[in-house]
């Protein structure tokens, strides 16, 4: 048995912390070594495993000898962490202080190694997300450096290396610098503009990481993955020793050993295992023969490309933390060994970590200037004065935008004031806001000015129709509406009130529901019809109308509140029956047709009520169904309809006279009973389905109802407030007004372009469909009309884009197995999207229109899969708005908006003011993707 040999931090290794002549410092110090057990996980408690392993102290595990014949060798380590160790913790004692040297010059290296499955993937998740987290906060505390942060991110698949960002451009090559070490050649790197932006890159790697079942895994990786981050920092002013900084810090997670036996690998898991455990044997000899204490001797980088790339981070320059990940199940006590093992030649791994010093060169380059290298630092100031004057023009500008843009606010103030004091009540406010909606997404003061600019266009939009007589018809229109939905609840109701009247009698709790809600029906029918001639003002007297709307404003909100009543009645009728449907089956059959809420008797009725103008039911082929299941068999002899009167009735109606006007006893009629009991059975079993249905589409059919009668809620206040600025403004007479009448048009545009402009890179955020982008950019061109579209929408996003980084902050253990699923989901159904869209490029564009595409979007000629290529670039760069309406136009043709002639309606981008979040999953934009089939 290998014992581990105490290694606390304080007697790590710190040889010399010592300057280097050119100024550099330099750290040699022994890899952090720490150990991490996991909980059995739900494979191992199903089989009954046992917990092989304790932890008797912060540094120290130890196997349970079962046999309790001698106590075994314990392992010692810088820290030992149990199974119910946060992330967090491990993060702040095993890798915290090693991530943030890169702050400061160092370059620093975070990994997972263990079995597969022990936890490397979960442990090196929250090591970045909290790694990430900290970086942020220290760049925020140092105002005084300037830092600039890249991200770029590869997998090692099969010995074969691969950019994540980029996959499509296929594997990349290494290159050795003699200086530097090994190279990935062109690894595309992102400049990192925030956390969230980090935050999405970490998803695409997520999204397009080699992920495989196993076994031992439902997830299990089959790649190593680095997730690189160079941060570059250099002080602000110049001082007496100006210091530039440059380093990486590496988040490797690496794929699991495996054992084919245990994982029951075949076919690709089994090729896929023997790359992995390939590259870890050498990783594993690298780390011995390092541990060794001889580097002279001769040291196997090169026979991985794991080695290879990691070659600095294993006895090299750089600050190196390795977390041993193990399952605590007797089943894998060997492969728990090996990692302890492994864990164990890590710790005596020295690494000599310098602080990259970028001045220290140009310093060095100044004590002896040759010509050549004068030029080029001459060259390098060239460049820093013009991107300062850049700089320069753009602080200018955005100083420029923030003063008129206050200016404006300044004006538009005064208008939403007045909107204010008689503006939405509260109520409405609070459902038409998104929670957290009051919450800052945007940080910098310009978007911060820039969303409460747009909180406020609706009320801008307001004061640009400044015509009382076009606001008296809105209102005249919106009331005409509110009175069609009146009339049509009306005519509705008024079938579920005979449907619900002509119920024969069930037990007593489903009578008393019956009856509350025949009263509530009743009582919506009173405050949903709103007299005609209180509609119809004859002069366009704005006060007047605002009084007489006010009036009206109870009602409305009363008729949701009633709904909502009927809706739980439903409900609880809906339960009743399922119910007594349970009790009733053990009884007879004629008992159970008596228990049912709704007759065939109406099925006419019921028609009516599917087929009315609102109902969310499909209109004929459902009305069909309803048809043919309620009818009763006309030409079955086997089955009269007497003996549907005997089921349901034999109780409350007396038996029916026969041809001769005789009364048969149900005795005298047996000789028929065995055939007819079967189809008996059978229409009870239609009834129970019909009877089903109408509960559930006249459930739908109020839903409905409600939602309507909520953006009607919704465009009534927006209305309300048009109208109140409108007086405010007409009343107060300033000159102030005319001000704002000047300038508002221009603002209208202006802010119809920024939030189009956010949309737009929210999309992209989000990975939203390009067919659904292509079709909302071509529809919605700045009419004053389209505000609300363009309102919703943006909520939509923002929501979404919250909801994504919501997830990318959870801890994975609260979200079970699958962190961040969603954002991966999209940008899976994105790729699906367009691999959709590219085969319709030949049958959708003519071939010179082709070859004109693919000269216009670079697309080489003779290339593979060029529509493919053609598609993927478009809506690929949010900031060029050429290239947004070029994209869109490619979509259109390629989905066929277009062919028909007809512009596409707005109505299909549903104005639902439900927030997104109140749904269990929210399906995004389903409506157009299945309105095009895709
Ligand atoms: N410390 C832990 N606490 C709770 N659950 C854990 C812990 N560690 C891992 N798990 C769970 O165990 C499962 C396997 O973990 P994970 O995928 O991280 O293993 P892995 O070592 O990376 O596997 P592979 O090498 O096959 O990719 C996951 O469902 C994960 O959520």
């Amino acid at each position: 048995m290998m014992a581990g040999t105490p290694a606390t931090p304080t007697s790590k290794l710190h040889r010399t912390t010592c300057s280097t002549p050119g100024g550099s410092r330099v750290r040699e110090e022994k890899i952090l070594v720490t150990v991490r057990l996991r909980p059995l996980n739900r494979r191992e408690q199903a089989m009954y495993d046992l917990i092989a392993w304790d932890c008797l102290d912060e540094n120290t595990i130890v196997f349970k000898n079962p046999n309790h014949e001698r106590p075994a060798n314990p392992y010692i380590f810088d820290k030992v962490f149990g199974p119910t160790c946060s992330t967090q913790k491990v993060y702040e004692e095993g890798a915290k202080d090693v991530a943030l040297s890169a702050l400061t010059g160092m370059n620093a290296t975070i990994f997972a190694y263990g079995q597969t499955s022990s936890g490397k993937t979960f442990t090196m998740r929250g090591i970045t997300e909290n790694a990430v987290k900290d970086i942020f906060e220290h760049i925020q505390k140092t105002p005084e450096r300037k830092f600039i942060l890249k991200f770029s991110a590869l997998e090692i698949y099969n010995e074969t290396v691969v950019d994540l960002l980029k996959r499509k451009s296929g594997p990349v090559r290494l290159l050795d610098d003699a200086e530097k070490g090994t190279n990935v050649d062109k690894l595309h790197e992102e400049i990192i503009e925030d956390g969230q932006h980090l935050k999405h890159l970490i998803g695409i790697c997520e999204a397009q990481r080699q992920v495989g079942e196993t076994a031992l895994n439902d997830k299990s990786s089959r790649s190593h993955q680095i997730i690189r981050l160079t941060i570059e920092s250099s002080l602000r002013e110049s001082s007496g020793s100006v210091k530039s900084f440059g380093a990486s810090l590496n988040l490797v997670d690496l794929a699991g050993s495996e054992r084919a036996s245990q994982t029951n690998a075949d076919g690709t898991r089994l090729k896929e295992g023997s790359h992995i455990n390939r590259s870890l044997l050498t990783l594993t000899t690298v780390i011995r023969k390092l541990s060794g204490g001889k580097r002279s001797g001769h040291i196997p980088y090169r026979d991985s490309k794991l080695t290879r790339i990691l070659q600095s981070s294993l006895g090299g320059n750089a600050r190196t933390a390795i977390i041993c990940t193990v399952s605590p199940a007797l089943s894998h006590v060997e492969q728990t060994r090996n990692t302890l093992s492994f864990a164990t030649s890590a710790k005596e791994v020295t690494n000599t970590a310098k602080i990259n010093m970028r001045i220290a060169r140009l310093e060095a380059e100044l004590r002896s200037p040759e010509p050549s290298a004068l030029k080029s630092i001459l060259e390098e100031k060239d460049l820093k004065i013009k991107q300062m004057e850049r700089e320069l023009e753009e602080l200018k500008r955005q100083r420029d935008l923030a003063q008129s843009q206050l200016e404006l606010e300044r004006k538009v103030n005064k208008v939403q004031k007045g909107a204010n004091q008689c503006g939405p009540s509260s109520e409405v406010v609070r459902r038409l806001s998104f929670p957290g909606e009051n919450e800052t997404v945007a940080t910098t003061p310009q978007s911060h000015t820039r969303n409460a600019v747009r909180r406020q266009s609706i009320m801008r939009r307001s004061v640009t129709s400044t015509d009382p007589s076009m606001l008296v018809n809105e209102i005249r229109k919106l009331e005409q509406r509110q009175r069609q939905l009146g009339d049509e609840a009306n005519r509705a109701l008024e079938v579920l009130h005979k449907e619900v009247a002509t119920h024969r009698l069930g037990n007593q709790e489903t009578t008393e529901t019956i009856a509350k809600l025949l009263s509530e029906i009743k009582d919506i029918q009173a405050v949903s019809s709103i007299p005609e001639e209180s509609m119809i003002g004859g002069e366009t007297n704005l006060k007047e109308e605002i009084t007489r709307w006010k009036s009206q404003a109870g009602n409305i909100e009363s008729l949701e509140r009633k709904l909502e009543n009927v809706q739980k009645s439903i409900d609880q009728l809906a339960s009743a029956f399922a119910t007594s449907e349970e009790t009733s089956e053990c009884k007879t059959p004629s008992k159970k047709k008596k228990l049912l809420p709704f007759t065939l008797s109406n099925s006419t009725n019921m028609q009516h009520l599917i087929r009315s103008p609102c109902s969310p039911m499909t209109p004929s082929r459902k009305v069909m169904d309803y048809e043919t299941e309620n009818k009763v068999p006309e030409n079955n002899d086997a089955m009269p309809s007497d003996n549907i009167a005997m089921s349901g009735r034999s109780k409350s109606t007396p038996p029916k006279s026969d041809e001769n006007g005789t009364r048969k006893s149900s005795k005298e009629r047996s000789p028929a009973a065995p055939q007819s009991s079967v189809n008996v059975k059978k229409m009870q079993r239609m009834f129970k389905n019909a009877a089903e249905e109408n509960i559930r589409s006249i459930r739908t059919y109020v839903t409905e109802l409600k939602e309507r009668v909520l953006k009607l809620q919704y465009q009534k206040n927006l209305l309300l407030c048009q109208v109140i600025s409108m007086e405010e403004d007409k009343e107060a007479g300033t000159d102030e007004t005319d001000k704002i009448d000047e300038s508002i048009p221009l603002a209208w545009h202006l802010t119809f372009e920024e939030d189009r402009k956010e949309i737009v890179m929210l999309w992209h955020l989000c990975h939203v469909s390009i067919t659904h982008r292509s079709q909302f950019y071509l529809l919605f061109k700045g009419d004053p009309s389209d505000q609300i579209y363009m309102e919703v929408e943006l909520r939509r996003l923002q929501w979404l884009e919250r909801h994504f980084s919501d997830l990318g902050n959870a801890s994975p253990a609260l979200l079970g197995d699958e962190p961040a699923g969603t954002v991966s989901a999209s940008i899976k159904a994105l790729k699906q999207e367009r691999e959709y869209l590219a085969k319709r490029v030949s049958s959708k564009l003519t071939a010179d229109e082709r070859e004109m595409l693919y000269a216009k979007w670079d697309i080489p000629p003779g290339g593979k899969q060029r529509r493919l290529q053609l598609v993927n670039k478009l809506w690929t760069d949010p900031h060029n708005m050429q290239h947004v309406q070029e994209s869109a136009e490619i979509v259109a043709k390629l989905v066929g908006f277009c062919e028909s002639g007809e512009p596409a309606s707005k109505e299909m981008f549903e104005l639902n003011f439900a927030c997104p979040s109140d749904k269990k999953t929210w399906l995004g934009w389903n409506l157009i993707s299945n309105l095009l089939n895709l």
